[in-house]
């Protein structure tokens, strides 16, 4: 209950101060305003959430013969390291730390070194709400750094969310030291459109699928499967919707796409546009540098959302994680043929799939390899439900009442009530 009432109380503080901290978000990774006041939403119900449970969390108990019994205790694991993406800096930090403080652990949290502010702002409320010093702790620094406190014999448990490449890094490090990893890695995701889905919202899920925070979103819809009957119409109205989506200075009430997060990877995600062209991809919008008219802006790495047809499953854009605002349009026939080619690739972050038709909704999710699945809806982020991938996307979860099995371990007592039968 102690620890409830402090997770409580910082929730409390997030919401009274959740412009200022939208605000050091949008400035720390360039998306709107508008969409940072979403993320520190999610982030302070996260807080709410673990708070509900830091009071229930209880062992079993086990009745065996002759009056013995047993007991399972729920014990915190001890330091649990967290190492955090660029993309959703301040709700990265809060989905791990409030699950791990929930359940009497200690934190050391490093953000990416693209994005180190906003967690600040956290370490400081968590203090003013009355978490114990020493008990979160941020420390700056890029993958050295990361290395270093992976590989610490102190720390119990690291929390990753980050690219595959370096998620393999760090499942190396902790097999060293037989210590439990959680990775939230990257994905591919595909979004499946049949034709009897309301296409009002199958627009907007799209949309929301594929250009919140510039497109840098893991589980990102970004190979949308169209069947067939509808192609052009909803190719039609998205690409409508995409090129009136307002891009510039993040700070701005009516903003909805700021700039991506460094030079290196505006380049990389133009290159994807420019490969997916050479194999014959179509440009239907967008895919080049959006210069803002506001001259201060000029240099900024800002670019038009784009969107891809004339699509075949090989092509580069359909097979790698882009991880910017470019959608590919894949038309298909049949279920059975659009949940094959949905299926085949190494990532299972999540899945989305919109129909009227409420059996195919849950025999399509019930052969989706994904950790993930929208119905009807696509990238919301209900804290109450587990968030986590398949395959390469990594495993263990982030959310839900299942968090909690990832932030501590069962301790089982025997307790014998007669005497005891020896061998010898
Ligand atoms: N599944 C999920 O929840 C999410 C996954 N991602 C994935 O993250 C990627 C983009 O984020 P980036 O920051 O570029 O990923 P990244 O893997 O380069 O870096 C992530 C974090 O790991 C640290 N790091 C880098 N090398 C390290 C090492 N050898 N040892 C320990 N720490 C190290 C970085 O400093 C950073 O804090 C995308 O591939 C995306 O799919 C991003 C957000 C959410
Ligand atoms: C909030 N949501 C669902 C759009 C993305 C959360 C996962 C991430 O950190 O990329």
């Amino acid at each position: 209950m102690e620890r409830c009432r402090i997770l409580l109380e910082a929730a409390r503080i997030i919401r009274e101060r959740k412009d200022e901290i939208a605000t050091m978000e949008t400035i720390n990774n360039g998306k709107s305003i508008f969409e940072a006041r979403w993320d520190i939403d999610t982030s302070w119900q996260c807080l709410e959430y673990y708070a509900g449970l830091a009071g229930s969390m209880a062992g079993e108990y086990i009745q065996l013969p002759g009056g013995s019994f047993g007991y399972t205790r729920r014990e915190p694991l001890g330091v649990c390291v967290g190492i955090g993406a660029w993309n959703y800096p301040f709700q990265i930090a809060c989905w791990k730390s409030a699950p791990a403080l929930a359940c009497g652990n200690a934190m050391v949290f490093k953000p990416s070194p693209f994005t180190p502010a906003s967690v600040l702002l956290l370490a400081e409320i968590y203090t003013e709400a009355g978490v114990p010093p020493g008990l979160f702790n941020v420390v700056q620094g890029g993958a050295a750094t990361g290395q270093l406190l992976c590989q610490h014999p102190d720390v119990a448990k690291v929390s990753f969310t980050g690219s595959v490449p370096t998620g393999m890094k760090i499942m190396e490090m902790a097999a060293k030291g037989i210590k439990p990893v959680t990775l939230e890695l990257g994905g591919k995701s595909p979004l499946i459109i049949f034709s009897d889905c309301d296409l009002e919202n199958v627009v907007k899920g799209a949309m929301m699928a594929n250009f919140l925070t510039q497109g840098e979103v893991c589980c990102n819809g970004t190979r949308v499967f169209v069947q067939r009957e509808i192609l052009d119409e909803f190719t039609r109205e998205v690409v409508k919707r995409t090129q009136k989506i307002k891009i510039g200075d993040p700070l701005l009430e009516d903003t909805r796409m700021g700039p991506l997060i460094n030079r290196p990877h505006l380049e990389r995600v133009l290159g994807f546009v420019k490969l997916a062209k050479e194999q014959g991809a179509k440009v239907l919008c967008g895919g080049d540098i959006h210069v803002p008219e506001d001259p201060k802006l000029k240099d900024g790495y800002y670019m038009r959302p784009c969107v891809l047809t004339n699509c075949r499953d090989d092509m580069t854009c359909v097979k790698e994680e882009i991880f910017g605002p470019v959608m590919s349009i894949l038309p298909f026939d049949t279920e059975a043929e659009v949940l094959e080619r949905a299926n085949d690739t190494s990532f299972g972050l999540a899945a989305g799939v919109f129909t009227r038709d409420i059996q195919r909704a849950h025999r399509v999710v019930a052969k989706l390899q994904a950790g993930m699945c929208f119905i009807n809806n696509y990238n919301v982020s209900p804290v109450e439900l587990p968030f986590g991938g398949y395959k390469k996307s990594g495993f263990g979860r982030e959310n839900g009442r299942v968090a909690i099995e990832y932030y501590s371990q069962l301790k089982t007592v025997c307790v014998e009530m007669g005497d005891v039968e020896s061998v010898f």
